[in-house]
């Protein structure tokens, strides 16, 4: 198996008053190519940091983030942007969606940041939405639009740029339970029809069972992996 992150001996501390706060404490681990990963644990539990860490949104106080061969941590801001561009997808609890633009619109409008021509990019926008069976839906606004729908414009619009990698932050965490696991179950099939990395953030222990591999966090530790593909071969 091909190891697309590389996380080493990772710490980030916080420094609030007179107190430091471990955010994270020491993290070793390897994400592998094609696995559906899902940081768990409470709040406060330091999920939203090791995201930060592993997108090169922020800078590790200590320890390596490696992603497909590349040192994030060493890389500067210009460095980081044209690495996200090239190779991450973001998926938001909030959609992120632009009001003014139909579903079609949204999902293209990475590609138009890439300097893809409209035709193009309005085909591939086109082609995602019928893979997150949103094909009846392309013309709507986001207000014209269920949360869950909206969650799946996200998904087509993270996944439109081809990116090696795909992080997602409480997907779900705007959505009732029922159209929470719609998403979820719809990631996972995206994911593997697709062959992406995704790795995502959540507290709900429940979801996090739709991943292969589920991480769990406590402290700025991790506490333990789970291997969900162990146990649904047992059964
Ligand atoms: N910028 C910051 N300054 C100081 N402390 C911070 C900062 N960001 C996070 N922390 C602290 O680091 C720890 C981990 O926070 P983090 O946001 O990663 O947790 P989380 O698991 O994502 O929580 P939640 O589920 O509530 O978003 C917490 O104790 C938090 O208070």
């Amino acid at each position: 198996m091909k190891t697309v992150i590389k996380v080493k001996d990772l710490y980030k501390l916080y420094r609030v008053g007179d107190e430091v706060v471990h955010a994270l404490d020491g993290l070793d681990f390897q994400i592998y190519e094609g696995e559906f990963c899902a940081i768990v644990g409470t709040s406060g539990s330091g999920k939203s940091t090791l995201l930060n860490m592993l997108a090169g949104l922020e800078k590790p106080t200590k320890g390596e983030v490696v992603i497909a061969d590349r040192h994030i941590e060493k890389l500067n801001e210009e460095q980081l942007v044209a690495f996200r561009q090239e190779n991450i997808g973001f998926i938001f609890q909030s959609f992120h969606l632009m009001g003014t633009m139909n579903a079609v619109e949204n999902v293209a409008l990475p590609l138009s940041f890439r300097g893809v021509p409209r035709n193009v990019r309005m085909k591939k926008a086109d082609a995602m939405l019928d893979l997150v069976k949103l094909g009846k839906h392309k013309k709507h606004l986001p207000k014209q639009m269920s949360g869950g729908q909206q969650q799946r414009v996200g998904v087509a619009r993270a996944l439109v740029v081809d990116p090696k990698i795909i992080f997602a932050d409480e997907p779900t965490g705007n959505l009732d339970s029922h159209t929470s696991e719609e998403v979820m179950s719809l990631m996972q099939q995206v994911v593997r029809e697709q062959k992406r990395t995704l790795v995502m953030v959540t507290h709900d222990a429940h979801l996090a069972e739709y991943a292969d591999r589920v991480f769990h966090i406590r402290d700025g530790k991790i506490l333990k992996i789970d291997d969900n593909r162990i146990r649904t071969e047992e059964e």
